[in-house]
């Protein structure tokens, strides 16, 4: 079944990795041949540049572009490399074991000054980090004891590999070089596994990476510990390259900005884009600066802003948007999902008998500031069983959701989840819930999308297979059963409400789980997709899930549901067979009014 579903789609991305991997090479090479090659001072001073840059940029990609926390206080991290490098140096220290000092410094700064900074988002979170890189700055101005104050510090010149410093270049070119390819490694490995998915599901939609049973904060501690311990190492061989340090350039903001700008110009949250942006603009400016001399101070301020101009006017996807099209195959698999035939019929349902207990509400009431959205709802859920949750806009049924899920701390009451353990848990947050197995969907479908169909759907599969091969088989799996198999390389933007829909049933279906919430999943979809979405429903069911629905399409809860239940205006009016619920007075009233009651 597998095989089925990859090989159209295999064939052409396998040439098309490959040809990207040769490009690769050839732009690394070209980087470290050229200025062997013409052998010239400022020839290899300009790569050696464009190596740093490259490698503090991908390294600020990390955070920045994964994870999409626009920080704005990196030079903090490679002040704090520099200046560990000079300082162990002073001290006779080789500057090799001063760059893993200041990595292990910059990586438990970042992880303190961040855990507070990540509940800010947006402006407020870029403001926040320039706070603290104003701080550092302060901090290396008033210790000069430590630090040599505004007048700063130079390093002894000890010549040779085992201090850094070097009369000839390229030496310093090999260690740039090699330092740029590690920190390319390290964000390329990411992007590929598990953390990267993880980062870039956090960026996109943090509630259904949540619900992914992703700790999103922890991923995102984890990027900025290694963003941090990457920049401080650059740092550390800029420091002894320069072999002068002094607070206005090691903590500045300019600089913070500098090292962003590449990454935006090349490509934001890609592998390879900080690289480019470096490529194109470290000769721009350095020849610029060479040709100018005294008088192009600030110039590349000036550079920088003229390019991203341009950038954001003709390639909003920076440099990587257009390379990505050269070998980016004809879109064949990025056709609507509605080309999958539609049962014609329902296919004839037996409720199963009932199972054991496995989610117990009892008494949940939440309020929001005078509205009683919930009151004292209690029901139960069995083993294979489907529980159909039905009431008029506004009733509380997403809000009932969001507290049977983590998502919402309940006023009084309790949520209880039998484990695999058989024992009864009270978890209190969504992680805790997906970890006992409950996932769910949104009313108003929360894709990835800057991410494939298939990479959406392995968002969900990492929360049980770890290993990226492992969790992309697993997601093959579930698109093939979710009819999504011939659109796993589509962009997730380009499917249908219908499509969008099943895939986030999908992604929830890739984490195994043992209770399935499905917030209005028919809602907005035509006919044969509510047909399909039935047939799929039970199916799942068949495997052995439990299953609560919110659901509006009476259709879809007479032929589901093996129980009802009624909420209106946050109480439970009635519950039982479905049947029986739809004919009650009370549920008539509360959807169509008084009048209709004795119709
Ligand atoms: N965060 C919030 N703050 C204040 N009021 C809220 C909040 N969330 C929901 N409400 C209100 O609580 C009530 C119940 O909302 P909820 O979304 O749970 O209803 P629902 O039954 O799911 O409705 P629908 O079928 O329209 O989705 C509504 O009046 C809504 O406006």
């Amino acid at each position: 079944m597998t095989d089925q579903t990859s090989t159209p789609i295999a064939a052409p991305k396998a040439a098309r990795n490959t040809t990207a991997a040769i490009a690769l090479v050839a732009l690394l090479a070209a980087i470290f041949i050229t200025p062997v090659a013409l052998n010239d001072q400022f020839i290899y001073h300009i790569f050696i540049t464009i190596c740093i840059f490259a490698g503090l940029s991908t390294a600020w990609n990390i955070v920045g572009g994964f994870a999409g926390q626009l920080s704005l206080g990196h030079a903090i991290f490679y002040g704090i490399g520099a200046y560990a490098g000079i300082m162990l140096t002073n001290l006779g220290i080789s500057p090799w074991i001063g760059m893993f000092a200041g990595a292990g410094i910059a990586a438990v700064v970042a992880v303190i000054i961040s855990y507070p900074c990540f509940r800010l988002h947006g402006p407020f979170f870029a403001l926040a980090t320039i706070a603290f890189l104003e701080v550092f700055h302060q901090l290396a101005l008033h210790f000069r004891d430590f630090t040599g104050g505004a007048t700063g510090m130079m390093i002894p010149l000890n010549i040779g590999w085992e201090w850094m410093v070097f009369r000839e270049r390229l030496p310093a070119l090999i260690i740039a070089f090699g330092m740029m390819c590690f920190i390319l490694a390290v964000a390329w490995w990411i992007r590929s596994h598990r953390l990267g998915f993880q980062l870039v599901a956090t960026r996109e939609r943090e509630s259904a990476a949540r619900a992914a049973g992703i700790g999103t904060v922890k991923v995102r501690l984890i990027a900025v510990a290694i963003s941090a311990a990457l920049t401080a190492m650059m740092g550390t061989f800029h420091g002894m390259y320069l072999t002068f340090i002094e607070p206005e350039s090691a903590f500045s903001l300019a600089f913070s900005i500098q090292i962003a700008m590449f990454a935006l110009i090349g490509g934001l949250g890609t592998v390879f884009g900080p690289l480019l942006g470096a490529v194109l603009l470290v000769p721009i400016t350095e020849f610029a600066r060479g040709a100018l001399g005294a008088e192009a101070v600030g110039l590349h301020g000036f550079v920088y802003g003229a390019v991203l101009v341009l950038v954001v006017i003709f390639i909003p996807n920076g440099l990587m948007g257009v390379v990505g099209r050269w070998f980016k195959p004809a879109d064949t698999e990025g056709k609507q999902a509605e080309a999958v035939a539609a049962p014609d019929e329902v296919r004839a349902f037996t409720p199963p008998e009932p199972g054991e207990e496995i989610v117990r509400v009892r008494n949940l009431n939440k309020h929001f500031g005078g509205l009683h959205v919930t009151n004292d709802v209690s029901f139960t859920l069995r083993e294979g069983e489907i529980l159909g949750l039905i009431g008029p806009n506004g009733a509380g049924k997403t809000t009932l959701f969001n507290m049977i899920s983590g998502f919402l701390d309940a006023d009084s009451g309790t949520v209880e989840i039998k484990g695999k353990d058989g024992k009864w848990h009270k978890p209190t947050n969504p992680a805790d819930f997906a970890t006992l197995g409950v996932g769910r969907t949104f009313q108003i479908v929360q894709p990835f999308a800057a991410m494939t169909v298939e990479e959406n759907i392995m968002v969900g599969a990492f929360h049980r297979y770890p290993h990226v091969e492992d969790a992309r088989a697993a997601a093959r799996r579930t698109a093939e059963k979710m009819g999504l198999a011939p659109y796993l390389n589509s962009e997730a933007s380009s499917l249908t409400i219908g499509g969008l829909k099943r895939l986030e049933v999908a992604r929830v279906m890739a984490m195994e789980p043992r209770v399935l919430l499905l917030d209005e999943v028919m809602a907005g979809i035509n006919q044969a997709d509510v047909r399909r979405a039935i047939d799929l429903m039970l199916s799942i069911r068949d495997e052995g899930v439990s299953i609560i629905a919110i659901e509006h399409v009476m259709q879809a809860v007479m032929s589901l549901s093996d129980h009802v239940i009624v909420l209106s205006s946050g109480e439970v009016i009635a519950e039982g067979k479905p049947k029986a619920v739809v004919e009650d007075p009370q549920v008539i009233e509360a959807y169509l009014g008084k009048e209709f009651t004795h119709a």
